[in-house]
């Protein structure tokens, strides 16, 4: 038996096509044109490729891009005035800072500094609650794609037990409130867990959110069961840089019965979901009927 693989390239580049629908008819009956300012502070090779990238895409559906980059002394204090101003440009309807920020900086309280309303990366501790309570949201994009996967490749998540392996703010916690909200048992595993390939062997689906290389191997995975890689490792191997995911692709997907890879799994659904919260965003904020089907 060999896996099916979720081609998370081609199902985010539908889900662009979708936010690229709703944008013209944004700016068709309403004259107005969503908005997303990233914010990147320091030069970090990994993180300017992603701000590029998302840079590029916001403009393919139509949307506006503004891209502030900061040098890494920049102070606390000219960031939340950075955060303040486009918390209150009208023509911003999304802002994403880019993690992790310089050590000097204080994230929680940048990341709570940015108008709710405006938080596409669905980090502020107000978006956090509504989530965890099961209320209108600004849902984190890595999660929120993941989960768009799963429910096209299951329909029904209901009864399903659920492993997320990580507990990050950024994707294990919402990724494990997303899949309660869709009525799975979850288990959220981290570096303490006893037994973790006992437990994992439970799974029906796994969602590996760690950093760390390779480190699912495939007999830790009940056969059948949808592994969802979100893990981004860059290493060497025979000399040539490579990027691998926190599974083993090959044993893996041996015994699973469906496996998103690395690269084009997880990483362009986060890029294709962040577009689509800033339009959602865009149609909050004016007042007008949400796209369907780009929410959780
Ligand atoms: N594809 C995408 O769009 C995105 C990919 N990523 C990638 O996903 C991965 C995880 O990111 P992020 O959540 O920010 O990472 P963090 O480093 O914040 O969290 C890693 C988590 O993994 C747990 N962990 C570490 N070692 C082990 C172990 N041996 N066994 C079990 N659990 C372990 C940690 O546990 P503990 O809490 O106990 O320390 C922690 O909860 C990274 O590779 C990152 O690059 C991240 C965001 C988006
Ligand atoms: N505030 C904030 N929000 C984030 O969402 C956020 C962040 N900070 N900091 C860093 C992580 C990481 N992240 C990725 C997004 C896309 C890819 C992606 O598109 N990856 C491609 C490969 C890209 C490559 O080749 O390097 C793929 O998996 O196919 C990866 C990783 C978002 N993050």
């Amino acid at each position: 038996m060999s896996a099916t693989v979720i081609d998370g390239r081609a199902f985010a580049a539908k889900v662009r096509e979708q936010v690229g629908e709703h944008v013209t008819r944004l700016k068709e009956a309403h004259g107005i044109t969503p908005g997303l300012a990233v914010v990147l502070v320091g030069e970090d090779p990994a993180s300017e490729v992603y701000v590029r990238s998302k840079g590029k895409m916001t403009l393919e559906v139509g949307m506006k891009s503004v891209e502030h980059k900061l040098s890494a002394q920049t102070g606390q204090q000219e960031l939340l005035d950075l955060i303040d101003a486009l918390n209150n440009d009208p023509e911003i309807h999304g802002i994403l800072v880019q993690l992790p920020l310089p050590d000097h900086l204080d994230e929680d309280l940048v990341i709570n500094s940015i108008a709710p309303a405006k938080d596409v990366d669905g980090f502020h501790v107000s978006n956090v609650g509504l989530l965890g309570t099961g209320q209108k949201s600004m849902v984190p994009c890595t999660p929120l794609g993941c989960l768009m996967m799963l429910r096209a490749h299951h329909g029904s998540l209901s009864g399903m037990n659920a492993v997320v392996i990580g507990r990050s703010n950024i994707v294990g916690k919402p990724m494990a409130q997303l899949l309660l909200g869709d009525s799975c048992t979850v288990t959220i595993a981290h570096s303490r867990t006893k037994d973790l390939p006992e437990v994992v062997r439970r799974a029906d689906i796994v969602v590996a959110a760690v950093g760390r290389p390779e480190m699912v191997p495939g007999d830790w995975i009940k056969p059948g069961a949808t592994v969802i890689d979100v893990g981004i490792n860059r290493i060497e191997r025979d000399g040539k840089k490579k990027l691998v995911g926190d599974a083993d692709y090959d044993s893996c997907a041996a015994v699973a019965g469906a496996i998103t890879p690395v690269p084009g799994g997880v990483g362009p659904m986060t890029i294709a979901c962040l577009l689509a919260n800033t339009v959602t965003a865009c149609c909050r904020a004016n007042g007008l009927e949400e796209p369907e089907g780009l929410t959780a």
